[in-house]
């Protein structure tokens, strides 16, 4: 099961920006999102994608993103520009290479050859993109096929695609796919992100949307416009009642001998405090992230 550790990076808001556009690269460096997703895929039209690659690779180089996570997504498996892509991207040495559509456990086996082949450095993890209905029936061999892969990263708008559905409030055509992917990212231990909400102007249906993701496990979610960055942030990080809370149901546990005690009247077991201290280690990384 993933339990965040000392090594616990949040990911709360991550946004995609296109790899072609010098402008957002710049903004970027001011804009308090947790991650970046320099897109070299969809975002990008089929005669700026060499420009681009360019670009993303030497602003991910560049070490001028703080302590943001930077990754690039590269062109997927089968696209004439992945190999190009993967080369590249692998000298440049991201935090991690965000693959579109990865379909199963051999092709994530794959993914990692290509990192080694090219000598990504150690610390360029694989993140999984799970947007087509075969990765929803692979999701657990997909997360469980290697160590260096740390994060899935769901692509609700290839998904929709995919099964002829359509976006409407609550996601009903989609929650049985988000459901069993986040089955499978805990099986795993490792972190996913929910997909991007396309209204860049309706902020209620964010909020909604967020929240929705948040209450079902979500470690963050993928974001395409800057101004969806604080309220990802406020809804993926514990509140402040919530950390109270943690830090009192710990001091209630442990004041006890070690079997059942309640805490605002409500019974507490070891799993409760387990609970707790997972609020604490993720209030504890937002906060030096912050500082
Ligand atoms: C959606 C946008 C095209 C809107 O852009 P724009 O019209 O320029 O927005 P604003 O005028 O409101 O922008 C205000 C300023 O913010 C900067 N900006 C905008 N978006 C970004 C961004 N993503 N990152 C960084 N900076 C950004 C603008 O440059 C303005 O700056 P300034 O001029 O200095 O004030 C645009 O937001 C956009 O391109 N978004 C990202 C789209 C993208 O990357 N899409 C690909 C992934 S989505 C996906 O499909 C996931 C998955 O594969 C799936 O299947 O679901
Ligand atoms: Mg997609």
């Amino acid at each position: 099961m993933s339990a965040p550790t000392s090594t616990f990076t949040p990911l709360r808001s991550v946004l995609y920006m296109p790899g072609s556009n010098e402008r957002a690269l710049e903004k970027a460096k001011t804009i308090p999102c947790d991650g970046l997703i320099l897109d070299l895929e969809d975002a990008c039209a089929p005669d700026a994608k060499d420009a681009a690659r360019a670009l993303v690779c030497a602003a991910a180089a560049s070490g001028e993103y703080g302590r943001r996570t930077v990754t690039i997504r590269v062109n997927g498996l089968g696209a004439k520009w992945h190999d190009a892509d993967m080369a590249a991207v692998a000298k440049a040495g991201p935090d991690a290479v965000v693959v579109p559509k990865v379909n199963g456990a051999a092709e994530v086996a794959q993914l990692v050859a290509e990192l080694e082949q090219h000598g990504a450095p150690e610390h360029t993890k694989l993140w999984a993109m799970i947007e087509t209905p075969t990765a929803i029936f692979d999701v657990r061999e997909i997360a469980a096929a290697s160590d260096r892969l740390t994060v899935l990263v769901m692509g609700t708008n290839d998904l929709v695609k995919e099964l002829y559905a359509e976006h409407v409030p609550g996601r009903a055509p989609l929650l049985i796919s988000l459901s069993l992917s986040l089955l499978a990212a805990r099986a795993a231990g490792v972190q996913i992100l929910d997909g991007v909400y396309n209204d860049v102007k309706d902020a209620e249906g964010f909020l909604a949307e967020a929240t929705q993701g948040r209450r079902m496990g979500f470690d963050g979610k993928t974001l395409i416009h800057p101004s969806q960055v604080d309220p990802a942030n406020e809804q993926f990080a514990p509140s402040a009642a919530a950390v109270e809370d943690a830090q009192g149901l710990i001091e209630a546990w442990d004041a006890g001998s070690g079997g059942v005690v309640t805490y605002k009247n409500k019974l507490v077991e070891n799993l409760h405090v387990e609970s707790a201290r997972r609020t604490l280690t993720m209030h504890e990384a937002i906060t030096a992230l912050q500082g």
